[in-house]
């Protein structure tokens, strides 16, 4: 795998570090040279805890979620808020979202796991998955989960069968595909028919499947779930996925008398990760989406349900950046100049994945303007390894600290020991303390698991 050919035409924009506009956490300021999030100097930070690092401002974090809390309670006072943690998941982070009010969504049995850990109340997680294997229902039933969300039929007959076995009567959603095609990466795209997720609407399946699942015993189906995509900037995508569910839920009151009384939008709201990026805010979210519901309702005569979403993204991405310190500098002349951090791919698989961009700056150098184009690469045995390919930084130097904007979610999520890299710590900032949530790992805890 190697990098898209350099794009010789792009300029340095000269913008510094505070003109990076809506990539910024919160409290992101520039004191004389240096970068400042929560009122810390990141580039002494770097220097005390090591890089690579990922660095979260809790007050971006804390307030988005509850901008997500309060735009939703006014637009649609019967709502929820579930935060998606697989976009980024440690004990702290699910500590912060129950204080602030989130119902919680895990994927399988390991967030479970972090979650119990974490002390999150159990009637407000929601377990996804499109292959969530028995150990784990079983795991997610004794725990006494909110919801199961099934991804299938055969699913829902394993819920129903365990929790026969375990005595209990389980509130599940079941996951609808609702063919939306959204506006998206096609890797991160998730309604369209062609889906491994959820029960399929082709041949109106899925509709036939209700009748089935609502004679299994054991289970309580309380509502519909779909989930369109992630990073989608256009909000008309979830008004088309809310009127094919509320169909469905309307031609499932017909035919079947069982009127459902919650809906699950999913995630997906994007973020910006470059300056110039326009996403849709958290409140012309929460307007569209409740907007739709309700008029769709009000058309198809079906009662309005609790309407929930479960963002992850757009909670998580801006509050988090990653600090590296520069290593290697390498111009290839008319091809492109190389800036080796101490990462890459191990902690930041998005930009190999999905070509995604990010803004970068010189942490110690902030206030400078960015005046030349650099591919950030890491030290992993790839030539894909990059972290950002082709963007601007102020001119670099050896022993730099690097702030890479906007990878707080599925960065850390989807981190790895390739090469034997132990994956960073992660601090939280806020009001000027730096408090490290999850350690670095050594490297005994990489053979940690070796006979
Ligand atoms: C079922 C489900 N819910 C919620 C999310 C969170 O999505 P996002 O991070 O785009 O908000 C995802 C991931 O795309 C998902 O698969
Ligand atoms: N991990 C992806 C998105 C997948 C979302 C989960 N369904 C990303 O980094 O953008």
């Amino acid at each position: 795998m190697a990098l898209p050919a350099s794009d010789r035409s792009k300029q340095p924009d000269n913008r510094t570090a505070m003109e990076l506009g809506a990539v910024l956490p919160l409290t992101a300021e520039v004191r004389g040279d240096h970068l400042f999030v929560g009122g810390i100097d990141m580039v002494e930070l770097a220097r005390e805890q090591g890089t690579a690092l990922y660095v979260y401002d809790e007050a971006d974090l804390r307030s988005r979620m509850s901008r997500y809390r309060e735009a939703f309670a006014r637009e649609y006072p019967d709502s929820g808020v579930l935060y998606a943690s697989k976009a980024f998941m440690n004990k702290e982070v699910v500590r912060i979202a129950a204080e602030e009010g989130m119902e919680l969504d895990v994927s399988g049995g390991g967030e479970l796991a972090v979650a119990i850990a974490a002390g999150f109340p159990m009637e407000r997680v929601h377990v996804h998955g499109n292959n969530k294997t028995p150990q784990e229902l079983l795991e997610a039933i004794s725990a006494g989960v909110g919801i199961i969300v099934a991804d299938s039929r055969i699913e829902a007959a394993r819920i129903s069968q365990i929790a026969g076995e375990l005595g209990r009567t389980q509130r599940i959603y079941m996951r609808i595909t609702p063919g939306v095609e959204a506006d998206t990466h096609e890797y991160i795209r998730t309604g369209c028919e062609d889906s491994k997720f959820g029960f399929t609407m082709l041949d109106d399946f899925a509709f036939k499947c209700v009748k089935d699942v609502m004679a299994m015993p054991n289970l309580d189906l309380v509502g519909f779930h779909c989930h369109i995509g992630s990073q989608i900037f256009a909000l008309h995508s979830f008004d088309e996925a809310a009127e094919v569910m509320i169909r469905f839920a309307a031609r499932v009151k017909d035919a079947y008398g069982l009127e459902v009384s919650e809906l699950d939008l999913g995630g997906g709201l994007g973020v910006a990760y470059v300056a110039d990026d326009q996403p849709s805010t958290i409140e012309d979210f929460a307007r569209i989406t409740a907007e739709s519901v309700k008029r769709h309702c009000a058309e198809l005569g079906v009662s309005q349900p609790r309407l929930l979403v479960e963002p992850g993204r757009s909670l998580v991405a801006t509050a988090g950046i990653t600090l590296y310190t520069v290593g290697i500098l390498k111009t290839l002349p008319g091809i492109r100049k190389y800036v080796a951090v101490d990462g890459g791919m191990s902690d930041n698989i998005r930009t190999a994945l999905y070509h995604a961009s990010y803004e970068p700056v010189i942490a110690n150098k902030a206030s400078q303007p960015r005046t030349e184009i650099v591919t950030l690469c890491g030290k992993h045995c790839e030539s894909g390894d990059a972290v950002v390919v082709d963007m601007p930084i102020q001119t670099p130097d050896l022993g730099d600290i690097v702030a890479v904007f906007g990878t707080g979610a599925y960065c850390y999520s989807m981190a790895s020991n390739y090469n034997g890299q132990p994956r960073p710590a992660i601090v939280f900032v806020k009001d000027g303390e730096a408090r490290v949530v999850t350690r670095r790992e050594t490297y005994a805890d990489i053979m940690s698991r070796d006979l």
